[in-house]
């Protein structure tokens, strides 16, 4: 693709632009301005964040992708109220974010279910955290797990799943209290290539039937492309914003999109901002030459 074809591929389609109009006509939902992170400890400080400033509309999926330490977990753990800013402010419909709150849900790579709690019992567990009577927490718990495909599974034990199964428990016990928005941090890198495509299909699927706005950050470039309205891309040393970037892809998303002009350009112009060299002091530095360990008396290039 010549640089040319790359940037009119990069141009939404008229369907696509007039659905980007109405995501940004509805409200904004979390705004984010200028906000900082030093973390300070022994030695020297390192500053993960850099004035980040961006927002997202009601039920948007906006992905966060960057290179590795840009500080996109410290970001989202901001924004969960699990971590404190040094400076700036997040607002989810206008309130300032102070701690964890039950209109955020998580879910993050690790398995983070209970695991001497049944299925039911961890997709029950928030709705009783909050004060929910246990009968009516079961009712909504059943419900869930319809929604899910694992009501065979109700009483079954988290050891007893697929990562994927785990994972679609995780997705059902954060969305059981109706968050206006669910934090997403690498959900999927655990599971293998074909489960992972799975879950994207299936996560697209749920976030269309109901009113969620979802933040994920992925490593995972053709992941954020599948699932992104906007993607947001950050650059490190520290984690500044970089581009948002509008994909320019139909929906529903279907695999056979990763084939398109649009989707090819898309990779390219993220993989040129991830990997364009930076100027910044702490750039990674080259590996040392290695030497031939003593032992070694043939070669294999
Ligand atoms: N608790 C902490 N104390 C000190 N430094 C930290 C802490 N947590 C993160 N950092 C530093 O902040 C920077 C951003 O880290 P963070 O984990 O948010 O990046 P990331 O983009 O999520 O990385 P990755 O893609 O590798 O998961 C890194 O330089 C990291 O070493």
């Amino acid at each position: 693709m010549t640089d040319q074809e790359t940037a009119s591929a990069l141009d939404p389609p008229p369907d696509v632009v007039a659905r980007l109009e109405r995501m940004k006509a509805r409200d904004v939902i979390l705004r984010v301005e200028g906000l900082d992170k030093q973390f300070t400890g022994r030695g020297r400080g390192v500053k993960a964040l850099d004035g980040i400033r961006f927002q997202t509309h009601r039920r948007e999926f906006l992905c966060i992708v960057g290179p590795s330490g840009c500080g996109k977990s410290t970001l989202i753990r901001i924004l969960a109220g699990l971590e404190a800013a040094s400076g700036g402010v997040a607002l989810l419909d206008g309130v300032p974010i102070t701690g964890p709150g039950r209109e955020r849900g998580m879910v993050f790579q690790g398995y983070t279910l209970f695991p001497w709690l049944t299925v039911k019992r961890n997709v029950m567990f928030g709705l009783e955290m909050t004060g929910t009577g246990r009968s009516e927490a079961a009712r909504q718990a059943g419900e869930w797990l319809d929604l899910i495909g694992l009501s065979a599974f109700a009483e079954a034990y988290p050891h007893q799943l697929s990562g994927g199964m785990k994972q679609r428990v995780a997705i059902a016990r954060a969305l059981i209290n109706q968050p206006r928005i669910l934090l997403m941090d690498e959900p999927f890198a655990a599971l293998d290539a074909q489960t992972r495509a799975r879950m994207q299909a299936y996560l697209l699927d749920i976030w269309k039937k109901i009113d969620v706005t979802v933040i994920f950050i992925t490593h995972d470039l053709d992941e954020a492309i599948y699932l992104a309205d906007r993607i947001l891309v950050l650059s490190p040393h520290p984690g500044r914003v970089q581009e948002m970037i509008e994909v320019p892809l139909a929906r529903p998303r279907s695999p056979a999109q990763v084939q398109s002009a649009a989707f090819r350009a898309t990779k390219a112009r993220l993989e040129s901002l991830i990997h364009a060299p930076t100027s910044s002091a702490a750039e990674e530095e080259p590996y040392p030459a290695m030497p031939l360990m003593a032992n070694v008396l043939d070669t294999v290039e």
